[in-house]
């Protein structure tokens, strides 16, 4: 994990102001989850309450929907919205392809349904999620049905993961799912991030991987020299 750092703050901060500058009138907006995703709520909420008007807003966790309606953001849910334009995002890992690792939050599954039902997947972050590889800074998190866990939890060792169950504040953690999350950990980094997500993809009892490849097709980056916007390479 990387150290914090104060100013990391300033730039989520900006990072969200200029993504919710991306959303326009009557669009559908997809709402990620985490602290950089919480900036971009609050501006969205700040532009919605000077006047823009979203068509409405899906969220990918409690949390995000929480913090969405009390800036007076109007969320709905896949049923009413199936498609949306547009659906921003953290990452914990951002690669030069725009190839993700995320769920450090615990939102992978929700995350990556939203994300794939968006015609538009922003990620947005500061410079600290930048990598040359994905899998040396944070774990790949593994959705798995509860039923399922240690056959899973072998396999993925097989696939040479050094594997944790997710807790928080003491306790398994539970998604909203009512799944676990296996964190897998890849010592050298991930060489093939798609052939590992087939990899895992394959084992029965998975249900999600927090590799989101192919997904993003723009990044909003802050730090030191200001907001930037980095396409895939
Ligand atoms: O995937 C996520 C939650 O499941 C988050 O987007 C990711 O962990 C980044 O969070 P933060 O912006 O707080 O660093």
């Amino acid at each position: 994990m990387t150290q914090h750092d104060p100013q990391q703050d300033i730039w989520k901060q900006q990072v969200g102001e200029a993504a919710a500058k991306l959303v326009e009138d009557n669009m559908i907006v997809g709402l990620g989850t985490g602290s950089t995703a919480n900036q971009f709520i609050l501006a969205l909420g700040r532009r919605v309450q000077q006047g823009l008007r979203i068509a409405g807003a899906v969220s990918s966790s409690q949390a995000s929907h929480d913090l969405a309606t009390s800036m007076g953001i109007p969320v709905a849910d896949l049923d009413t919205y199936p498609e949306l334009d547009i659906y921003i995002d953290g990452a914990d890992e951002i690669d030069p392809q725009l190839q993700l690792i995320k769920g450090a939050g615990g939102a992978l599954l929700r995350e990556k349904i939203v994300a794939s039902s968006a015609r538009r997947f922003v990620v947005i972050a500061d410079t600290s999620k930048l990598v040359q590889r994905l899998g040396l800074l944070f774990p790949v998190p593994v959705e798995v049905v509860p039923f399922a866990i240690t056959p899973v939890r072998k396999r993925l060792e097989a696939l040479g993961a050094v594997v944790t169950t997710r807790q928080r504040a003491g306790q398994t953690f539970i998604t909203e799912n009512q799944n676990l999350i296996l964190d897998c950990a890849f010592p050298d980094g991930i060489a093939d991030p798609v052939t590992l997500n087939a990899h895992l993809h394959a084992i029965v009892g998975v249900v999600e991987t927090g590799l989101f490849l192919q997904m993003a097709k723009q990044a909003v980056i802050g730090g030191a020299d200001g907001v930037h916007i980095i396409q895939p390479a």
